[in-house]
């Protein structure tokens, strides 16, 4: 079985290889050379804290670690060392990232944690889970070989889905030790958004955090507290506010200056919940320019699974450009120039390669030529993402990276930073959306918002009382006695940008208090 294995992932690393050469050969020496630049660009804009320093040393040391921490603070960025490090202790082919979400496990060159562990969708009981998972011989040598599992956006894995894979890892490698004995680095906010509902889950318990294994998956939990996305100070505090359900008065304030009810120009990117809307508002804005639609069909190779999961990820399976598309990189290119993963602008043409292998993605022949908001114009080349096993390259998807930008998905938002951006809160938010949003603006200027209403802004009772636990009675006390919090019999009452939102703040905080 693990010869087979073996052979299999050759073949498939050889085939990704002719095809990417055939593909682009200047594309293929970007990615080599630009891979390094990348790496050099990156860790060079950095100056690690000493809180990300002590992560590494944990990890160093063998530990189990969850990095938590709000948004913006380097966790993935941190991940990305963790990772480099612990490729250099275990070698490839013993360390497995994965995350919650297609799009994170991209951002990673990863998979998903249950295309890793072989479960399928995992919404089935253990005995189910383990069965198929004992099906899959390449399931069960992941399992076998891994030293060290990386999880990032933990937040979306539920308690009985960590409870389910923390026995399947003990079964399948035949220890009694927690996670089989498998260094776990685990990275998330819960804060952020929410598992999705567990339908065989009759505990009751939501979070991954309240999984009976938690506390014995971690030798540390850690959570980074320097914000680095923002440098406002004012912002970072309404932020951290925001994102454990807190309303001051001066929040409320601030908000408000942000609301209109009059929406932005259509080159600020519209944040919706919801795909169809997203899809929709796109669609219609490409239309409405009434030029010729160039399109972009992804190209995949690898393993027939694994393809499946390219779907999942951020690079869209077709892209429609044409003149005067607003358009947003889905890749880091050039992080000294800005060129970064959010980094919006407007298609400003077309043009013919020379390179003819780069046209295999479209029939029209062209690449789009975009003019970054940030300032520089350029001829955005396909770039590709792989997924990577043991080492090996087992799938990989090349497409233009770029999306279409008047409007874009919350679930999309990770490891996103914008300039500027609008949401309608008025649509259904659930708990840490709000948050999720408004942490992915570099500054209060670029923040467009209607429909605000600050019942909106909510932490779920349990992740407030396990990152209260997490922080130690200190940081409780000093929240308790905050001065300024506001007063619950302040009879003021605030009226939002367009007036529709009026409301009282007592009234709200009473009704919140009751849990209304
Ligand atoms: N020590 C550091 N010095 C300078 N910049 C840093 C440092 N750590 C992280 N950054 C930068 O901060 C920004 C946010 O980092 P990152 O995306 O890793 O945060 P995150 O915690 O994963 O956020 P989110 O939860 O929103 O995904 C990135 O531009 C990153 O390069």
């Amino acid at each position: 079985m693990g010869l087979n294995f073996f052979k299999d992932a050759i073949a498939v690393y050889r085939t990704f290889s002719t095809k990417t050469s055939r593909i682009s050969k200047t594309t293929r020496r970007a990615q080599s050379g630009g891979n390094k630049n990348k790496k050099k660009s990156r860790e060079s804009k950095i100056k690690w804290t000493e809180e990300q320093n002590d992560v590494l040393n944990h990890v160093r040391c063998g530990s189990s670690v969850f990095i938590t921490g709000s948004a913006g603070t380097g966790k993935s960025v941190l991940l990305k060392r963790i990772i480099d490090f612990l490729k250099k202790v275990h070698g490839s082919s013993g360390v497995f990232v994965t995350a919650s979400t297609g799009v994170a496990a991209c951002a990673l060159n990863g998979r998903t944690l249950h295309s890793f562990a072989g479960i399928g969708i995992g919404n089935d009981d253990y005995g189910n889970l383990l069965e198929r998972v004992l099906m899959s011989s390449h399931a069960c040598n992941r399992w076998r070989k891994v030293n060290a599992l990386i999880i990032d956006e933990i937040s979306v894995i539920s308690a009985n889905m960590f409870e389910n894979l923390e026995s399947i890892a003990r079964e399948m490698r035949g220890s009694q030790e927690v996670w089989g004995g498998i260094q776990l680095i685990v990275s998330g906010d819960f804060f952020q958004l929410p598992p999705v509902s567990d339908k065989c889950n009759s505990s009751g318990k939501e979070f991954a955090f309240e999984a009976d294994c938690w506390d014995a998956s971690f030798d540390v939990q850690v959570e980074l507290t320097e914000v680095f996305r923002q440098s406002d100070a004012e912002q970072i505090k309404l932020l951290q506010r925001t994102r454990k359900g807190m309303i001051y008065a001066e929040d409320l304030q601030i908000l408000e200056q942000c609301c209109s009810s009059n929406e932005p120009d259509s080159s600020v990117v519209s944040f919706y919940p919801r795909n169809e809307d997203v899809n929709r508002v796109n669609g219609e804005r490409l239309r409405s320019l009434g030029e010729k639609v160039v399109v972009y069909k992804a190209a995949d190779g690898g393993l027939d699974n694994q393809r499946a999961e390219l779907k999942q990820g951020i690079a869209p399976d077709q892209l429609e450009l044409c003149n005067g598309a607003r358009v947003m990189l889905i890749k880091n290119l050039n992080v000294w120039r800005n060129l970064c993963n959010g980094a919006t602008g407007t298609v400003t043409g077309f043009v013919e390669p020379e390179d003819k292998y780069v046209l295999h993605l479209s029939p029209d022949k062209l690449l789009p030529v975009v003019k970054f908001d940030s300032g520089p114009e350029m001829v955005v080349e396909p770039q590709v993402w792989e997924i990577l096993e043991g080492g090996l390259t087992v799938a990989w998807r090349s497409q233009i990276p770029l999306h279409l930008a008047w409007a874009q998905s919350v679930h999309k938002s990770q490891g996103m930073t914008l300039d500027r951006l609008h949401t309608d809160l008025s649509r259904s938010f659930g708990y840490g959306m709000v948050y999720v949003i408004l942490s992915r603006v570099r500054t209060l200027k670029g923040l467009y918002l209607s429909g605000f209403n600050p019942s909106m802004i909510k932490a779920h009772p349990k992740v407030l009382h396990f990152y209260e636990s997490l922080a130690g009675e200190e940081q409780c006390k000093e929240d308790e006695n905050n001065s300024k919090i506001l007063d619950h019999s302040d009879k003021s009452s605030i009226a939002f940008a367009g007036k529709k939102c009026k409301f009282s703040l007592s009234e709200f905080l009473l009704s919140r208090q009751h849990g209304k």
